[in-house]
């Protein structure tokens, strides 16, 4: 496919370095390239910093952040805003460098902009809020009351699907309670990182507050820094479960808050007395957002036996009429993959579910015309539970109807799975909703709609899909800790 080079307003959005202490340092003695998905061209050569840099960035966050610690909850309230209102100001500029780095359509890059702002507005709102409690110990001559303080210097290790939102969610939060932060990004997507810490410098952040630090070859020995570094207070990770628990690990040494959000394997019931149109929308949204690139897409969807006929029908009929092409390019829907990698997963699970005695709705395949990481939707219906995919998350464009007959049979199919990020339920009988909203083990369950992900909601996970809760009035918490100060030996009260 004919490459889109995207024409930016503001050109100094695209970075060509790490942003360490202040400083941007663009030469290493190595370097990496990143690459469009669509077309594999290059389309930036960053520096392959050396493990040096990462010390140098901690070194900077901790020093910052004696005096970061102090600022009034007020000053950092403002300075989030800035920055809230800065990356309002660039959404397309921002969104051109998603989609030119990750891949997915420019409207859908738009959304995540502005989804990825809104943890800096909505923590410019929580930093001023950051209250403490009174107790009356049991000794009556003594009174005590909690404060809560900023953990310290965070570590943030992010991936490539949201190459701006998962950063703002955790940044955001950090920055309102007075930690300062080293943000390692994937080095697929680094750009994005690179544009939000220019955006912080503008919005006044000091010095050593806000780091990015790049390596395409040595991201474990950045992260065994950062996960060791007894400077380093918390790791904020937002990734695969296997790398969680490498993460976990190795920050035993120093004991280290954590905050996990990790894989998932979303399943989607839809119950016969649900809105079928409404649940093929919603389905639809939840299954194709980032091309099924989503921690919390649709990965298994049970439809009652009764109606998966029809159910799949209508979805094929949408799905069809979906416009797979370059992000940049205006007519499209959704955009490519990845990498080869995520294509061949996909292709692994279909491949699984076929022999297994799937039926084929829509066939998708690879759209080798577009360009190598092209892959157009699969639907199969009629997926056995005994499939890799009610087990495996396929993180593509790979979408399974699996059969059920009743409500105890179908929860107990959703919560066969190690992990438990997000659900979704279908059905208009509130009783059947509420049932089945109790009995799902996962951290989010969203009911009737396929999109609930905002920056006002706890969003996380539970058993292997991880800990902590990033956005709403508890995301703040998990970059705090709790002081308790007792005051002892006071006079009997008047
Ligand atoms: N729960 C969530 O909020 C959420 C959000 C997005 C993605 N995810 C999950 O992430 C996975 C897809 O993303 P991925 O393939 O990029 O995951 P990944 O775990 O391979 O990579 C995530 C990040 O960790 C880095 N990394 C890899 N190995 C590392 C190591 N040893 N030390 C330090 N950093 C390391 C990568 O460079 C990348 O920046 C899926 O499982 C998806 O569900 C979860
Ligand atoms: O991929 C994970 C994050 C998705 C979301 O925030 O809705």
């Amino acid at each position: 496919m004919a490459g889109f080079t995207p024409e930016f307003k503001n050109t100094d959005l695209i970075r060509k370095g790490g942003f360490v202490n202040g400083q941007w340092l663009e030469s290493a003695p190595e370097t990496f390239h990143v690459t469009d998905p669509a077309t594999l061209e290059v389309i930036a050569t960053l520096p392959d910093q050396p493990v040096s840099v990462v010390h140098e960035a901690i070194d900077g966050a901790a020093e910052a952040f004696r005096s970061y610690k102090r600022t009034t909850p007020k000053a950092r309230s403002t300075l989030l805003r800035n920055l809230f209102n800065l990356m309002m100001e660039n959404v397309d500029d921002l969104a051109k460098i998603i989609t030119w780095e990750n891949g997915k359509a420019f409207s859908e890059a738009q959304g995540e902009v502005k989804y990825a702002a809104s943890y800096f507005e909505w923590y410019a709102e929580e930093a001023v809020r950051m209250y403490g409690t009174t107790i009356q110990p049991n000794n009556g001559s003594n009174r005590a009351f909690t404060v809560r303080q900023p953990v310290g210097v965070c570590g943030i290790i992010c991936p490539w699907n949201f190459p701006s939102a998962m950063i703002t969610r955790k940044a955001g939060a950090a920055l309102a309670a007075g930690c300062t932060v080293v943000i390692k990004p994937d080095s697929q997507t680094p750009l994005s990182a690179l544009a939000l810490a220019y955006l912080a410098e503008k919005a006044g952040f000091p010095r050593g507050a806000f780091n990015v630090v790049l390596s395409a070859t040595r991201t474990p020995e950045f992260g065994l820094v950062l996960c060791e570094s007894p400077k380093v207070k918390k790791i904020s990770f937002t990734g695969s479960t296997n790398v969680g628990k490498i993460l976990m690990k190795q920050s035993s040494s120093t004991m280290k808050k954590l905050s996990f959000e990790l894989g998932g394997n979303a399943p989607v019931i839809v119950f016969d007395d649900a809105d079928l149109k409404q649940a093929v929308t919603q389905t639809i949204l939840s299954k194709f957002r980032g091309l099924g690139q989503t921690c919390v897409c649709a990965n298994r969807i049970y439809v009652q036996r009764t109606v998966i006929d029809s159910f799949a029908e209508n979805l094929a009929e949408e799905v069809n009429a979906f416009v797979i092409g370059h992000g940049l390019d205006p007519k499209t829907t959704h955009g490519c993959l990845i990498n080869d990698n995520a294509i061949k997963k996909v292709e692994a699970h279909v491949k699984d579910a076929l022999e297994k005695g799937a039926k084929t709705v829509v066939a998708g395949g690879r759209l080798p015309e577009l360009g190598p990481n092209f892959y157009a939707p699969t639907v199969l219906s009629h997926v056995p539970p005994t499939a890799l995919v009610n087990k495996d998350e396929t993180f593509g464009p790979f979408c399974a109807l699996i059969p059920f007959d009743t409500l105890e049979e179908v929860v107990g199919y959703a919560n066969d799975t190690d992990l438990g990020l997000a659900s979704y339920v279908f059905s208009k009988n509130i009783d059947t909703i509420y049932t089945v909203a109790e009995a799902l083990e996962t951290g989010m369950v969203s009911c009737n709609t396929g999109l609930f992900s905002e920056c006002t909601i706890p969003f996380g996970g539970v058993k292997e899909s991880g800990f902590g809760r990033e956005g709403s009035l508890h995301g703040i918490e998990d970059y705090t800790v709790i002081k308790t100060i007792t005051i002892g030996n006071l006079p009997t009260p008047l």
